[in-house]
């Protein structure tokens, strides 16, 4: 079976102004169902530019990405805002929950875009993430690690194939760190491809292989 997401040779030039980067040259990844990949490098090396593409949040002007077997970049921003919604978890240290509705609401509106309402009881997954205690609070209302575990919530949501999650740990104290780290682990066990881009040496001691990326490239 072909890996849950497949990156080949991407490459995305930004331009602003007379400034030009080459942010990614030819980076090409492959992570399995039930594999954990931390994504590491100095700052400006490419990380939240790679995840972005392989969320299908930007478009790679080279090279091609596939997420459970279907092509996310170089298609329509429906097409890929579908696939997101179906097969893709996304963390993000501050935030992908919206504001004005409860941790619960926003599970709900993640399983709903997902065309999933019955797929899993959200009391269930706060359940197990800890925070079942905080569903009727707003994301204002909550604390680092409670933040931290709504987020996943909202990634896990839809039971993704691929989990991508973009410096998810960048503020929190070790502890809520580990649990994060443990919960991501949890989800890798049942099946799903993770990576997760963090400068922290606790993510890649978690992770099953890192992968550096230094100037825009995979450094062997
Ligand atoms: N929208 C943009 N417009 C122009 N240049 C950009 C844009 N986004 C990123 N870049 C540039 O692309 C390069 C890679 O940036 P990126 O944010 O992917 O790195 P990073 O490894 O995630 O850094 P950090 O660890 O600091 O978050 C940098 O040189 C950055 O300045």
């Amino acid at each position: 079976m072909a890996a849950p997401l497949h990156a080949r040779q991407l490459y995305r030039f930004y331009r602003s102004g007379e400034e030009e980067t080459l942010a990614l040259k030819g980076v090409s990844l492959a992570v399995e169902s039930g594999e954990i990949v931390a994504v590491t490098g100095p700052s400006g090396s490419g990380k939240s530019t790679l995840l972005a593409c392989l969320a299908g949040m930007d478009d790679p002007d080279g090279g091609s990405v596939h997420v459970a077997g279907s092509r996310i970049s170089h298609q329509p921003e429906p097409v890929r805002a579908r696939l997101r919604s179906r097969r893709i978890g996304m963390l993000f240290q501050n935030g992908n929950l919206l504001e004005h509705l409860t941790v619960a609401g926003n599970v709900v509106v993640a399983q709903r875009l997902a065309g999933r309402r019955a797929a899993r009881d959200p009391g269930a997954l706060l359940s197990a993430l800890g925070i079942a205690d905080r569903d009727r609070a707003y994301p204002s209302q909550l604390s680092g690690g409670e933040l931290a575990r709504a987020g996943l919530a909202v990634a896990l949501a839809n039971t993704p194939a691929v989990v991508l999650a973009d410096e998810p740990t960048g503020e929190l104290d070790s502890t809520t760190e580990h649990r994060i780290l443990e919960l991501l682990a949890e989800t890798a066990h049942d099946g799903t491809a993770v990576v997760v881009a963090s400068h922290s040496p606790a993510v890649s001691a978690f992770a099953h292989r890192t992968v550096r990326l230094d100037d825009g490239k995979v450094c062997e």
